[in-house]
Protein backbone atom coordinates (compact mmCIF):
# COMPACT_ATOMS: atom_id res chain seq x y z
CA UNK A 1 0.00 0.00 0.00
CA UNK A 2 1.25 3.47 -0.85
CA UNK A 3 0.53 6.57 1.12
CA UNK A 4 -0.20 9.36 -0.99
CA UNK A 5 -0.56 13.25 1.15
CA UNK A 6 -3.81 15.07 -0.60
CA UNK A 7 -2.95 18.39 -0.45
CA UNK A 8 -5.82 20.48 -2.48
CA UNK A 9 -5.10 24.30 -1.20
CA UNK A 10 -7.15 26.51 -2.43
CA UNK A 11 -9.39 28.35 -5.33
CA UNK A 12 -10.10 25.48 -7.85
CA UNK A 13 -7.59 23.19 -6.21
CA UNK A 14 -10.38 21.11 -4.46
CA UNK A 15 -12.15 20.94 -7.63
CA UNK A 16 -9.76 19.65 -9.69
CA UNK A 17 -8.30 17.51 -7.06
CA UNK A 18 -11.73 15.31 -6.53
CA UNK A 19 -11.57 14.67 -9.98
CA UNK A 20 -7.81 13.23 -9.91
CA UNK A 21 -9.09 11.44 -7.04
CA UNK A 22 -12.34 9.90 -8.55
CA UNK A 23 -9.88 8.66 -11.70
CA UNK A 24 -6.91 7.37 -9.16
CA UNK A 25 -10.11 5.35 -6.88
CA UNK A 26 -11.06 4.47 -10.50
CA UNK A 27 -7.95 2.33 -10.84
CA UNK A 28 -8.22 0.17 -7.75
CA UNK A 29 -4.74 0.90 -6.84
CA UNK A 30 -2.74 -0.38 -3.77
CA UNK A 31 -3.35 3.28 -2.95
CA UNK A 32 -4.01 5.32 0.38
CA UNK A 33 -4.79 9.14 0.29
CA UNK A 34 -4.66 11.29 3.46
CA UNK A 35 -6.20 14.91 2.92
CA UNK A 36 -4.84 17.87 5.02
CA UNK A 37 -5.32 21.70 4.26
CA UNK A 38 -2.37 24.17 2.68
CA UNK A 39 -2.51 27.07 1.66
CA UNK A 40 -5.03 30.00 2.48
CA UNK A 41 -7.17 27.22 3.88
CA UNK A 42 -4.40 26.57 6.23
CA UNK A 43 -3.90 30.06 6.98
CA UNK A 44 -7.64 30.79 7.86
CA UNK A 45 -7.76 27.86 10.26
CA UNK A 46 -4.20 27.68 11.81
CA UNK A 47 -2.54 31.00 10.90
CA UNK A 48 -0.14 29.18 8.92
CA UNK A 49 0.09 28.32 5.36
CA UNK A 50 2.07 25.41 6.09
CA UNK A 51 1.66 23.91 9.11
CA UNK A 52 3.96 21.78 10.19
CA UNK A 53 2.24 18.54 10.10
CA UNK A 54 1.82 18.62 6.86
CA UNK A 55 5.60 18.72 6.71
CA UNK A 56 5.84 15.79 8.29
CA UNK A 57 2.63 13.88 5.94
CA UNK A 58 4.24 14.62 3.29
CA UNK A 59 7.70 13.48 4.24
CA UNK A 60 6.54 9.87 5.39
CA UNK A 61 4.51 9.83 2.49
CA UNK A 62 5.32 8.14 -1.05
CA UNK A 63 4.39 11.07 -2.87
CA UNK A 64 2.61 14.12 -2.52
CA UNK A 65 -0.09 15.06 -4.97
CA UNK A 66 -0.79 18.91 -4.93
CA UNK A 67 -3.40 21.26 -5.80
CA UNK A 68 -2.47 25.08 -5.97
CA UNK A 69 -2.39 27.47 -3.71
CA UNK A 70 -3.12 31.31 -3.38
CA UNK A 71 -5.79 33.75 -3.56
CA UNK A 72 -5.47 37.43 -4.12
CA UNK A 73 -6.67 38.28 -0.85
CA UNK A 74 -3.90 36.97 1.32
CA UNK A 75 -2.10 39.70 -1.15
CA UNK A 76 -0.88 41.89 2.13
CA UNK A 77 0.18 39.10 4.42
CA UNK A 78 3.92 39.13 4.99
CA UNK A 79 5.80 36.86 2.76
CA UNK A 80 6.21 34.14 5.33
CA UNK A 81 2.42 33.79 5.88
CA UNK A 82 1.41 33.61 2.38
CA UNK A 83 -0.44 30.98 0.87
CA UNK A 84 2.70 30.36 -1.77
CA UNK A 85 4.97 29.45 0.90
CA UNK A 86 2.82 25.96 1.36
CA UNK A 87 4.42 24.58 -2.13
CA UNK A 88 7.99 26.44 -1.78
CA UNK A 89 7.92 25.23 1.96
CA UNK A 90 7.02 22.36 0.82
CA UNK A 91 9.48 22.07 -2.47
CA UNK A 92 12.43 23.07 0.12
CA UNK A 93 11.61 20.69 2.87
CA UNK A 94 11.43 17.97 0.20
CA UNK A 95 14.79 18.85 -1.14
CA UNK A 96 12.18 18.48 -4.13
CA UNK A 97 15.01 20.32 -6.94
CA UNK A 98 13.61 19.04 -10.46
CA UNK A 99 11.09 20.32 -11.98
CA UNK A 100 9.56 18.44 -15.04
CA UNK A 101 7.12 20.02 -17.08
CA UNK A 102 5.86 18.53 -20.26
CA UNK A 103 4.08 20.62 -23.00
CA UNK A 104 2.26 18.33 -25.23
CA UNK A 105 0.12 19.45 -27.88
CA UNK A 106 -2.65 16.73 -28.21
CA UNK A 107 -3.35 16.61 -31.83
CA UNK A 108 -7.06 18.05 -31.13
CA UNK A 109 -5.89 20.77 -29.15
CA UNK A 110 -4.10 22.39 -31.99
CA UNK A 111 -6.85 24.55 -32.69
CA UNK A 112 -6.98 25.81 -28.81
CA UNK A 113 -3.05 26.67 -28.94
CA UNK A 114 -2.54 30.07 -29.14
CA UNK A 115 -0.11 29.62 -32.09
CA UNK A 116 -1.03 28.42 -35.59
CA UNK A 117 -1.67 24.68 -35.18
CA UNK A 118 0.84 23.74 -37.90
CA UNK A 119 3.74 25.65 -35.14
CA UNK A 120 2.56 23.02 -32.33
CA UNK A 121 0.91 19.73 -34.03
CA UNK A 122 3.56 17.12 -32.70
CA UNK A 123 4.51 19.79 -29.87
CA UNK A 124 6.34 17.30 -27.17
CA UNK A 125 8.64 19.49 -25.01
CA UNK A 126 10.38 18.59 -21.87
CA UNK A 127 10.82 22.05 -19.30
CA UNK A 128 13.10 20.84 -16.79
CA UNK A 129 13.15 23.53 -14.09
CA UNK A 130 15.48 24.06 -10.88
CA UNK A 131 13.20 24.08 -8.32
CA UNK A 132 14.98 24.66 -5.17
CA UNK A 133 17.39 27.56 -5.79
CA UNK A 134 18.03 30.93 -7.78
CA UNK A 135 16.03 33.88 -6.74
CA UNK A 136 13.90 31.84 -4.91
CA UNK A 137 15.52 31.20 -2.33
CA UNK A 138 18.47 33.42 -2.43
CA UNK A 139 19.68 35.20 0.45
CA UNK A 140 19.87 37.43 1.92
CA UNK A 141 16.37 39.06 0.66
CA UNK A 142 13.94 41.63 2.17
CA UNK A 143 13.04 45.30 2.33
CA UNK A 144 15.25 48.01 4.13
CA UNK A 145 16.10 51.72 3.38
CA UNK A 146 18.11 51.64 0.47
CA UNK A 147 21.82 52.50 1.90
CA UNK A 148 23.73 53.99 -1.19
CA UNK A 149 23.11 54.73 -4.61
CA UNK A 150 20.67 57.46 -6.40
CA UNK A 151 17.81 56.37 -3.91
CA UNK A 152 19.40 56.15 -1.23
CA UNK A 153 17.27 56.73 2.48
CA UNK A 154 14.08 55.00 0.24
CA UNK A 155 12.59 51.60 0.99
CA UNK A 156 13.83 49.25 -1.30
CA UNK A 157 13.21 45.41 -2.00
CA UNK A 158 16.27 43.18 -2.61
CA UNK A 159 16.48 39.31 -3.39
CA UNK A 160 19.42 37.21 -4.39
CA UNK A 161 19.80 35.61 -7.24
CA UNK A 162 22.90 32.62 -6.78
CA UNK A 163 22.85 29.13 -8.03
CA UNK A 164 26.06 27.01 -6.95
CA UNK A 165 28.26 24.75 -9.08
CA UNK A 166 26.39 21.40 -7.84
CA UNK A 167 23.09 22.82 -7.68
CA UNK A 168 23.47 23.46 -11.04
CA UNK A 169 25.47 20.07 -11.71
CA UNK A 170 22.92 18.27 -10.02
CA UNK A 171 19.98 19.55 -12.55
CA UNK A 172 22.27 19.71 -15.26
CA UNK A 173 22.93 15.61 -15.23
CA UNK A 174 18.85 15.40 -15.01
CA UNK A 175 18.65 17.44 -18.13
CA UNK A 176 21.14 15.61 -20.36
CA UNK A 177 19.84 12.52 -18.76
CA UNK A 178 16.34 13.42 -20.86
CA UNK A 179 18.04 14.29 -23.36
CA UNK A 180 19.49 11.17 -24.31
CA UNK A 181 16.29 9.33 -23.64
CA UNK A 182 15.23 11.59 -26.12
CA UNK A 183 16.48 13.59 -29.22
CA UNK A 184 19.49 13.97 -27.46
CA UNK A 185 19.24 17.91 -27.94
CA UNK A 186 19.38 20.14 -24.99
CA UNK A 187 18.64 23.58 -24.90
CA UNK A 188 20.05 25.43 -21.67
CA UNK A 189 18.50 28.74 -20.97
CA UNK A 190 20.53 31.56 -19.57
CA UNK A 191 20.88 35.37 -19.35
CA UNK A 192 24.59 34.79 -19.27
CA UNK A 193 25.16 38.16 -21.06
CA UNK A 194 24.25 40.05 -17.82
CA UNK A 195 23.98 37.96 -15.12
CA UNK A 196 26.97 36.19 -12.80
CA UNK A 197 24.42 33.39 -11.83
CA UNK A 198 23.82 32.63 -15.23
CA UNK A 199 27.93 32.48 -16.38
CA UNK A 200 28.28 29.73 -13.25
CA UNK A 201 25.09 28.21 -14.95
CA UNK A 202 26.36 28.17 -18.91
CA UNK A 203 29.82 27.05 -17.22
CA UNK A 204 28.96 24.16 -15.61
CA UNK A 205 26.46 23.49 -18.26
CA UNK A 206 29.51 23.10 -20.77
CA UNK A 207 31.31 21.04 -17.76
CA UNK A 208 28.33 18.55 -17.59
CA UNK A 209 28.00 18.11 -21.25
CA UNK A 210 31.23 16.70 -21.58
CA UNK A 211 29.94 13.23 -19.28
CA UNK A 212 27.31 12.78 -22.76
CA UNK A 213 29.11 13.07 -25.75
CA UNK A 214 26.11 12.24 -27.77
CA UNK A 215 24.02 15.06 -26.44
CA UNK A 216 24.41 18.30 -28.69
CA UNK A 217 23.99 21.41 -26.34
CA UNK A 218 22.87 24.61 -27.20
CA UNK A 219 22.57 27.97 -25.57
CA UNK A 220 20.10 30.33 -25.54
CA UNK A 221 19.55 34.16 -23.64
CA UNK A 222 16.44 33.53 -21.81
CA UNK A 223 14.63 36.36 -23.82
CA UNK A 224 15.53 34.59 -27.07
CA UNK A 225 14.28 31.82 -25.38
CA UNK A 226 10.95 33.25 -24.99
CA UNK A 227 10.79 34.13 -28.51
CA UNK A 228 11.96 30.82 -29.94
CA UNK A 229 9.46 29.28 -28.03
CA UNK A 230 6.66 31.12 -30.04
CA UNK A 231 8.24 31.31 -32.99
CA UNK A 232 9.61 27.40 -33.78
CA UNK A 233 8.58 25.17 -30.21
CA UNK A 234 8.99 22.08 -32.12
CA UNK A 235 12.93 23.39 -32.49
CA UNK A 236 13.35 22.45 -28.96
CA UNK A 237 12.79 19.22 -27.32
CA UNK A 238 14.36 19.51 -23.62
CA UNK A 239 14.96 22.62 -22.18
CA UNK A 240 16.70 23.13 -18.97
CA UNK A 241 16.58 26.14 -16.67
CA UNK A 242 16.88 27.91 -13.36
CA UNK A 243 13.64 28.62 -11.11
CA UNK A 244 12.59 31.99 -12.76
CA UNK A 245 13.30 31.82 -15.84
CA UNK A 246 11.38 28.17 -16.01
CA UNK A 247 8.24 29.90 -13.74
CA UNK A 248 8.06 32.19 -16.72
CA UNK A 249 8.62 29.81 -19.79
CA UNK A 250 6.60 26.85 -18.56
CA UNK A 251 3.73 28.94 -18.52
CA UNK A 252 4.07 30.67 -21.93
CA UNK A 253 4.77 26.73 -23.14
CA UNK A 254 1.67 25.81 -21.31
CA UNK A 255 0.30 28.22 -23.99
CA UNK A 256 1.19 26.41 -27.20
CA UNK A 257 -0.70 23.49 -25.06
CA UNK A 258 -4.05 24.97 -25.55
CA UNK A 259 -4.36 26.21 -22.28
CA UNK A 260 -2.44 26.14 -18.63
CA UNK A 261 -4.93 24.02 -17.64
CA UNK A 262 -3.22 20.96 -19.74
CA UNK A 263 0.07 21.46 -18.10
CA UNK A 264 1.08 18.95 -15.20
CA UNK A 265 4.30 19.37 -13.46
CA UNK A 266 5.72 17.04 -11.41
CA UNK A 267 8.81 17.89 -8.64
CA UNK A 268 11.22 15.35 -7.64
CA UNK A 269 14.11 15.05 -5.11
CA UNK A 270 17.20 12.58 -5.06
CA UNK A 271 15.31 9.89 -3.36
CA UNK A 272 12.58 10.12 -6.05
CA UNK A 273 9.93 11.01 -4.05
CA UNK A 274 8.18 13.50 -5.42
CA UNK A 275 4.95 15.86 -5.23
CA UNK A 276 2.92 16.42 -8.41
CA UNK A 277 0.69 19.24 -9.03
CA UNK A 278 -0.36 21.37 -12.27
CA UNK A 279 1.60 24.54 -13.50
CA UNK A 280 -1.30 26.85 -13.04
CA UNK A 281 -2.47 28.45 -9.94
CA UNK A 282 -5.82 28.22 -8.10
CA UNK A 283 -7.34 30.16 -10.61
CA UNK A 284 -9.23 32.78 -7.97
CA UNK A 285 -11.59 34.50 -11.00
CA UNK A 286 -13.09 30.91 -11.80
CA UNK A 287 -13.25 29.13 -8.02
CA UNK A 288 -16.48 27.57 -7.46
CA UNK A 289 -18.07 27.76 -10.50
CA UNK A 290 -16.85 23.64 -11.60
CA UNK A 291 -15.78 25.05 -14.72
CA UNK A 292 -11.80 24.78 -14.26
CA UNK A 293 -10.14 22.17 -16.74
CA UNK A 294 -9.22 19.17 -14.02
CA UNK A 295 -6.83 17.70 -16.90
CA UNK A 296 -3.30 18.82 -15.83
CA UNK A 297 -4.31 17.53 -12.26
CA UNK A 298 -5.37 14.58 -13.52
CA UNK A 299 -1.88 13.73 -15.77
CA UNK A 300 0.14 15.18 -12.76
CA UNK A 301 -1.44 12.11 -11.10
CA UNK A 302 -0.15 9.89 -13.71
CA UNK A 303 2.88 11.28 -13.29
CA UNK A 304 2.78 10.52 -9.78
CA UNK A 305 2.39 7.15 -10.92
CA UNK A 306 4.96 6.91 -12.76
CA UNK A 307 7.85 8.60 -11.05
CA UNK A 308 7.56 7.98 -7.62
CA UNK A 309 5.33 5.10 -7.59
CA UNK A 310 6.43 2.55 -10.18
CA UNK A 311 3.01 2.33 -11.64
CA UNK A 312 3.79 2.98 -15.03
CA UNK A 313 0.91 0.78 -16.54
CA UNK A 314 -1.82 2.41 -14.92
CA UNK A 315 -0.22 6.04 -15.96
CA UNK A 316 0.07 5.16 -19.52
CA UNK A 317 -4.10 4.20 -18.91
CA UNK A 318 -4.31 7.73 -17.14
CA UNK A 319 -2.81 9.42 -20.39
CA UNK A 320 -4.52 6.99 -22.81
CA UNK A 321 -7.91 8.28 -21.24
CA UNK A 322 -7.50 11.50 -21.28
CA UNK A 323 -6.25 11.25 -25.26
CA UNK A 324 -9.76 9.64 -25.49
CA UNK A 325 -11.82 12.02 -24.06
CA UNK A 326 -10.23 14.59 -26.07
CA UNK A 327 -11.09 12.84 -29.35
CA UNK A 328 -14.10 11.89 -28.05
CA UNK A 329 -14.81 15.89 -28.43
CA UNK A 330 -15.34 16.77 -24.57
CA UNK A 331 -13.93 20.23 -23.71
CA UNK A 332 -13.49 22.06 -20.62
CA UNK A 333 -14.54 26.64 -21.26
CA UNK A 334 -10.68 26.94 -21.29
CA UNK A 335 -10.28 24.46 -24.99
CA UNK A 336 -13.67 24.62 -26.17
CA UNK A 337 -13.48 24.71 -30.00
CA UNK A 338 -16.66 24.83 -32.44
CA UNK A 339 -18.56 21.20 -32.16
CA UNK A 340 -17.23 20.20 -28.81
CA UNK A 341 -18.72 19.17 -26.49
CA UNK A 342 -18.01 21.55 -23.94
CA UNK A 343 -18.31 19.92 -20.03
CA UNK A 344 -17.90 20.98 -16.58
CA UNK A 345 -14.82 20.43 -14.23
CA UNK A 346 -17.01 17.12 -13.01
CA UNK A 347 -18.13 16.02 -16.17
CA UNK A 348 -14.71 16.03 -17.82
CA UNK A 349 -13.68 13.96 -14.39
CA UNK A 350 -16.40 11.32 -14.96
CA UNK A 351 -15.26 11.62 -18.89
CA UNK A 352 -11.75 10.37 -18.18
CA UNK A 353 -13.14 7.39 -15.51
CA UNK A 354 -15.60 6.27 -18.26
CA UNK A 355 -12.29 6.26 -20.97
CA UNK A 356 -10.22 4.59 -18.65
N1 LIG B 1 1.54 25.91 -7.62
C1 LIG B 1 0.62 26.76 -7.21
O1 LIG B 1 -0.10 26.48 -6.27
C2 LIG B 1 0.45 28.05 -7.92
C3 LIG B 1 0.91 28.24 -9.23
C4 LIG B 1 0.71 29.48 -9.85
C5 LIG B 1 0.05 30.50 -9.19
N2 LIG B 1 -0.38 30.27 -7.91
C6 LIG B 1 -1.17 31.27 -7.19
O2 LIG B 1 -2.50 31.25 -7.70
C7 LIG B 1 -3.10 32.51 -7.54
C8 LIG B 1 -3.68 32.98 -8.87
O3 LIG B 1 -2.58 33.27 -9.74
P1 LIG B 1 -2.72 33.69 -11.26
O4 LIG B 1 -4.08 34.20 -11.52
O5 LIG B 1 -1.56 34.51 -11.59
O6 LIG B 1 -2.48 32.31 -12.07
P2 LIG B 1 -3.48 31.10 -12.33
O7 LIG B 1 -2.68 30.04 -13.00
O8 LIG B 1 -4.20 30.71 -11.09
O9 LIG B 1 -4.57 31.68 -13.35
C9 LIG B 1 -4.20 32.36 -14.55
C10 LIG B 1 -5.36 32.29 -15.54
O10 LIG B 1 -5.47 30.94 -16.02
C11 LIG B 1 -6.75 30.42 -15.74
N3 LIG B 1 -6.61 29.02 -15.30
C12 LIG B 1 -5.68 28.52 -14.45
N4 LIG B 1 -5.87 27.23 -14.26
C13 LIG B 1 -6.93 26.86 -15.01
C14 LIG B 1 -7.62 25.63 -15.23
N5 LIG B 1 -7.25 24.50 -14.65
N6 LIG B 1 -8.70 25.64 -16.05
C15 LIG B 1 -9.08 26.76 -16.67
N7 LIG B 1 -8.47 27.97 -16.51
C16 LIG B 1 -7.40 28.01 -15.69
C17 LIG B 1 -7.33 31.29 -14.63
O11 LIG B 1 -8.73 31.28 -14.64
C18 LIG B 1 -6.71 32.65 -14.92
O12 LIG B 1 -7.48 33.33 -15.87
C19 LIG B 1 -2.01 33.43 -6.98
O13 LIG B 1 -2.17 33.52 -5.59
C20 LIG B 1 -0.73 32.70 -7.32
O14 LIG B 1 0.34 32.99 -6.47
C21 LIG B 1 -0.21 29.07 -7.28
C1 LIG C 1 2.95 29.78 -6.73
C2 LIG C 1 4.38 29.99 -7.15
C3 LIG C 1 5.23 30.06 -5.93
C4 LIG C 1 4.85 28.92 -8.12
C5 LIG C 1 6.27 29.23 -8.59
O1 LIG C 1 6.60 30.38 -8.85
O2 LIG C 1 7.05 28.29 -8.67
C6 LIG C 1 4.00 28.72 -9.37
O3 LIG C 1 3.96 29.86 -10.17
C7 LIG C 1 4.48 27.54 -10.16
O4 LIG C 1 4.76 27.70 -11.35
O5 LIG C 1 4.54 26.43 -9.60
MG1 LIG D 1 4.27 29.46 -12.24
Amino acid sequence: MKKIAVLAGDGIGPEIMAQALKVLTALKLPLEFEEALVGGVAYAAFGHPLPAEVVELAKKSDAVLFGAVGDFKYDNLPRYLRPEQAILGLRKALGLFVNLRPAICYPELTAASSLKPELVSGLDLLLVRELTGDVYFGQPRGKRISPDGVFAGTEEGFDTMRYAVPEVERIAHVAFKAAMGRSKHLVSVDKANVLETSQVWRDTMIKVSKEYPEVTLEHMYVDNAAMQLVKAPKKIDVMVTGNLFGDILSDEAAMLTGSIGMLASAALNEKGQGLFEPSHGSAPDIAGQNIANPLAQILSAAMMLRYSLGMEEAAVRIENAVKKVLAQGYRTGDIRSEGCKLVSCSEMGDAVVAAL
